[in-house]
């Protein structure tokens, strides 16, 4: 069995409904663990929570109670060093790409900036992106255009290239095919595993979807009314559903 990358440890989350409405309790008592190189599914009804745990293990989002370790270390008692590595190591694919670019900078000037702060030097960079380009099968040409030049499948991969140059061991795929047409879903599937067979980066994929959770994991999480539990795909309550 490899090691455990990272665990959640009695994580507890409410958000307020509003200034004066009630709490609502998103997770209760979650404790699950990730292994070094697995891919995990996390499945659940809409608003049961699977987005916050993804930015809780991401570090985007701090537990009200319970922690997070990462390599054993606990994320919110770590020193600059450990937490920077944590931050560097987990990275997060949203369900919007396209959005999360600048809207007035060409793809490539985005990425770019994200390679200055990861400390590229310019000639690191220029060798790095090519090669980034082809993994994920992308023509580099594209980089000279603005977000709204880009198709969602492009965007995805090209939001993956950006994800790789931080060299993660945990990628979080926030529905990563949701708002694509089923081809262009497929080949980022298809992507996606092959990537994943050969870099050994761990995977929390987030779904609806049994069947893309069945294709692009091994283990399986629910998430229902706050409480998260390891499921199996083949149980006939879950594989006849599409949740949500
Ligand atoms: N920052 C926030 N402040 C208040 N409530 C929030 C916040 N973020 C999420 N919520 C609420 O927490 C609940 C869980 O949201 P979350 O996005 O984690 O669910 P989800 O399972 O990912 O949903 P979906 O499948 O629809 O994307 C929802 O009721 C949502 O409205």
């Amino acid at each position: 069995m490899p090691p455990v990358l990272i665990e959640t440890n009695h994580v507890h989350k409410t958000y307020r409904q509003s200034l004066l409405g009630r709490s609502q309790a998103i997770l209760s008592h979650c404790c699950i663990q990730i292994y070094e190189g697995e891919s995990v599914g996390l499945m659940g009804p809409s608003g049961s929570g699977k987005t916050t745990l993804g930015k809780i293990l991401a570090g985007i989002e701090r537990p009200d109670k319970g922690d997070v370790s990462f390599r054993g270390n606990n994320i919110h008692s770590a020193n600059q060093e450990i937490w920077s590595d944590y931050r560097r190591s987990v990275q997060m694919l949203f369900q919007d790409p396209q959005g999360t670019f600048h809207p007035f900078r060409t793809i490539g000037q985005s990425i770019e900036c994200v390679a200055d702060l990861l400390g590229y030097s310019s000639s690191d960079y220029n060798n790095c992106i090519t090669s980034l380009c082809e993994k994920v099968g992308i023509h580099p040409e594209v980089l000279s255009r603005y977000p709204d030049q880009i198709s969602g499948g492009q965007a995805q991969r090209l939001a993956l290239a950006r994800i790789l140059l931080s060299r993660p061991r945990l990628i979080i795929l926030d529905e990563p095919t949701s708002g694509l047409d089923i081809s262009v879903q497929a080949q980022i599937l298809h992507l996606l595993r092959e990537f994943q067979n050969r870099e050994k980066i761990a995977y929390l994929l987030i779904s609806h979807d049994p069947a893309v959770v069945g294709f692009l994991s091994n283990r399986q999480y629910l998430i229902r009314n706050g409480i998260v539990s390891e499921i199996s795909l083949n149980t006939p309550e879950v594989r006849n559903t599409t949740i949500n």
